[in-house]
């Protein structure tokens, strides 16, 4: 997998006056969403990590491109499409704010999806978008220019065992847990949340290496309470993403603390109605897959100006 190079793909380039972008959120997990059907785009890590600085930048905590899945793999960005992915498809090619690439990204599939029905880059209410992890089918339950509610069939969750992460001086015990993209999960007994808005990312996580020879997204969870009137049992999140630092949600974290979840109650299908300093999302895990249905923002729109990603003189 790598990044085109072609002096005509340059984001600075005469094209790159005319870059539109929108701005979208899924409860507050921010993206700048750049549609660029044939992959033009030179994704280099340091324009991408320039275009979601918060000073330098539009500000993001990622970037979604739309792309067609085939051209990905005509420009050389993917070696194979990945599993389920038919070449017509949508592509969520994903990047962390850092510039890293990310397999996955759940509340960006859902931000992905209520832009190609806003946009009319897609005419129907159910499709399937490509992502590294495989394809991940949707329904956009309504939507207008600016709110959607979207459920994403986030595939099957995979527990791996055990391990842990330092945060300031405290350790935390975990599930590791894959959702196409690793987490470390930690269901903490008598998190109030007090406790848990308390807790200080300001000096990152420590992983075991070992564990996570390529980095992982932590979140700490409150246990479940009691059921609401739809089954749903509540539980409240905070997330330190890889790639971005803490943000206000992650749909794949959202997905790997619903099975942590169900596995410290003893049980391995159910759904949580869980909060994230963002917003609620609901979450469901059955042995066959999984589902996130939250909803989705697209706030503002523009065009980046040619040049924006040369130095200051
Ligand atoms: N915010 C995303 C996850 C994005 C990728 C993650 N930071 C990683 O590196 O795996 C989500 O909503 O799932």
């Amino acid at each position: 997998m790598t990044a085109t190079t072609s002096g005509d793909s340059a984001l600075s380039d005469e094209k790159a006056f005319a870059l539109h972008f929108v701005k979208g959120h899924g409860t507050q997990n921010d993206f700048v969403i750049l549609t660029d059907p044939a992959a033009h785009l030179d994704l280099t890590r340091s324009r991408v990590a320039a275009l979601c600085d918060r000073q330098r930048g539009i500000g993001a905590d990622g970037l979604l491109r739309v792309v067609r899945s085939a051209a990905l793999v005509e420009r050389g960005v993917l070696d194979t499409l990945p599993t389920g992915v038919a070449p017509d498809d949508w592509f969520m090619d994903y990047r962390n704010a850092d510039g890293s690439i990310a397999e996955m990204c759940g509340n960006g599939v859902r931000v992905f999806a209520h832009h190609l029905r806003a946009s009319g880059l897609m005419a129907a209410d159910r499709f399937t978008v490509g992502s590294r992890a495989g394809a991940r089918p949707v329904v956009v339950h309504d939507h207008d220019a600016v709110h959607a509610d979207v459920t994403v069939q986030m595939g099957p969750v995979r527990r791996d065992g055990d391990s842990l992460v330092r945060i300031g001086d405290d350790v935390y015990r975990g599930v590791m847990v894959d959702v196409g993209n690793p987490h470390l999960a930690c269901v903490v007994p008598d998190l109030t949340a007090a406790d848990l808005a308390a807790i200080d990312f300001s000096a990152g996580v420590r992983l075991e290496a070992e564990a996570f020879p390529h980095g992982a997204n932590v979140e700490i969870v409150t246990t479940p309470g009691t059921p609401d009137a739809q089954g749903r049992f509540p539980a409240s999140m905070r997330v330190f993403e890889r790639g971005v630092g803490e943000t206000r949600s992650c749909g794949t974290g959202l997905v790997a603390a619903g099975a942590a979840l169900l596995a410290h109650r003893g049980e391995s299908e159910g759904t949580l109605c869980i909060t994230v300093p963002g917003g609620r999302v609901e979450v469901g895990i059955r042995a066959d897959g999984s589902h996130l249905r939250g909803p989705s923002m697209l706030v503002a729109e523009g065009r980046l100006r040619a040049g924006w990603d040369r130095p200051e003189r």
